[in-house]
């Protein structure tokens, strides 16, 4: 059973702020395990990738074999049945067609100084994505990670994914082709993510590191920030469904067991003004967990982090959803699109009953890698703008120096830093000399 809240229970706030609080992550000690990984991979290079690719994932290697070849990609590939293959090529179209639209603008104008400013994006050279191994090898985050970095323009993206004991998901070399990313190697955990930081023998580094992974991973990524750009760490999915009594509850049901079923950390989460559509729901998901293939994982999930609340109306579920700051929020009310304009932080909103949160995990179009833990409340999900960066242009006249140059003078004086004064003086008094 999950937890039962009413906004007019007298102990709602203290209830309401323990499950925003309520620990979802097993941080185990990870760190200094991490460290040693890292720094063994900068030492011995690719001999460390192999020795530790044998002892974590049973899998001998040698520089030759780290990469797939394209020969390997391709009989991968040749596994895939031509329904799988539609609908991931469908998912990538959607997923391009999407991104491409982010791709911002170079601006440049002339103010009234005569200096011309402005700036310009451009991609990062080179980027890696992690794939994690096992159950939670997902295709789909192969499409969500890699398009848009290509969509940025970034020349050279390559993928590292565990293969334990050898065993591939052909599905996700085919979504790195759909993709269009380059390399494809076959290891996992710190040594790849250190492998792609600073590089081995036989891997070249890259500029940026995506995607999501286990403890090992995420501490790794921690770690190598500042060596190289790292888009977030995600922490286990999350769902809030708004609901009102308008609704079947078996759909509601559903959607929350679509992220319950990632993790048993996952927070599925349910706002209502109908304290018995909320009761209706429990029971639907109750009865859909009875056969629910993932049951072991989405019933640990929904009776230890599930909860429905009970509020008077819905300013209140606003007001509720805005301090939750949801990964995903779905809104299945009569005036979707009216609430929708009133959050202000959640990753991702999905408008209407028509909308379940799935659609957005595979095809919908936006990205499906998204702000958790409250995090929505300063960030955004991925998306082109992880792999490109600004630059700035200025362009002086000599009318433009003569205007701004004596202030700009002035503050180096102010902070002591004479070199700098003395760059613009240098200039001015070239112009009042006339020559
Ligand atoms: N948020 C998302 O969108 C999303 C999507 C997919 C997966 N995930 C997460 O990815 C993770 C996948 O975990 P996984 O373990 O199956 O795959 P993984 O690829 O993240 O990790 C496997 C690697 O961990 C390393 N490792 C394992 N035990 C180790 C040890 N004792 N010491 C050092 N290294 C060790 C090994 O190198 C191994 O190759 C899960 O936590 C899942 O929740 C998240
Ligand atoms: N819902 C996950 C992110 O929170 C992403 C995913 C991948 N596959 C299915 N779902
Ligand atoms: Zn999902």
């Amino acid at each position: 059973m999950p937890q039962f809240l009413s906004t007019t229970d007298p102990d709602f706030e203290a209830r309401f702020i323990a499950l925003l609080g309520a620990k979802r992550e097993d941080s185990p000690d990870v760190d200094h395990i991490v460290a040693e990984i890292i720094a063994d991979v900068r030492a011995r290079g690719d001999q460390a990738v192999i020795d530790l690719t044998s002892r974590f994932d049973r899998l001998d290697l040698t520089p030759d074999t780290l990469r797939f070849t394209p020969a390997e990609i391709a009989a991968e590939c040749a596994l895939v049945s031509d329904e799988d293959r539609a609908a991931l090529e469908l998912a990538a179209a959607r997923i391009r067609a999407y991104h491409s639209r982010q791709m911002p603008d170079d601006a440049s104008w002339t103010d009234d100084t005569g200096a011309t400013l402005g700036w310009r994006w451009t991609p990062v050279s080179a980027a890696g994505l992690y794939v994690p191994g096992g159950l939670a090898s997902y295709p789909s985050s192969v499409l969500m990670n890699a398009i848009p970095a290509k969509v940025a323009g970034v020349a050279r993206l390559a993928i590292v994914v565990p293969t334990p004991d050898g065993v591939t998901n052909p599905l996700v070399l085919m979504a790195a082709q759909i993709a269009g990313v380059d390399e494809i190697y076959r290891i996992g955990g710190a040594q790849a993510i250190a492998a792609l930081a600073y590089g081995t023998q036989t891997i070249p580094p890259v500029d940026k590191i995506t995607g999501p992974g286990n403890a090992f991973v995420a501490a790794a990524k921690r770690r190598v920030f500042g060596k190289v750009g790292i888009d977030m760490i995600a922490g286990p999915s999350e769902i809030l469904v708004i609901a009102d009594r308008d609704n079947d509850p078996d759909w509601i049901a559903l959607d929350l067991l679509s992220q319950a079923e990632h993790d048993e950390s996952a927070q599925s989460l349910l706002i209502t003004d109908d304290a018995d559509f909320g009761r209706a729901v429990a029971a639907a998901v109750d009865a859909r967990l009875q056969t629910l293939e993932r049951r072991a994982i989405a019933g640990a999930s929904w009776r230890d982090f599930g909860a429905i609340i009970t509020v008077a109306d819905m300013d209140e579920a606003v007001a509720l959803s805005d301090r939750i700051a949801p990964e995903h929020l779905e809104l299945c009310t009569a005036d979707a699109d009216a609430l929708a304009g009133r959050i202000t932080h959640a990753g991702a909103i999905f408008i209407g009953s028509w909308t379940p949160e799935a659609i957005g995990d595979y095809i919908g179009g936006p990205n499906h890698v998204l702000p958790t833990a409250r995090s929505a409340r300063f960030s955004s999900g991925l998306s082109v703008m992880d792999f490109i960066k600004r630059t700035t242009l200025s362009r002086m006249t000599p009318g433009a120096l003569a205007a701004i140059g004596p202030s700009a003078e002035r503050l180096a004086k102010s902070e002591s830093l004479q070199a700098h004064g003395l760059s613009v003086r240098a200039r001015l008094d070239r112009l009042n000399r006339g020559s």
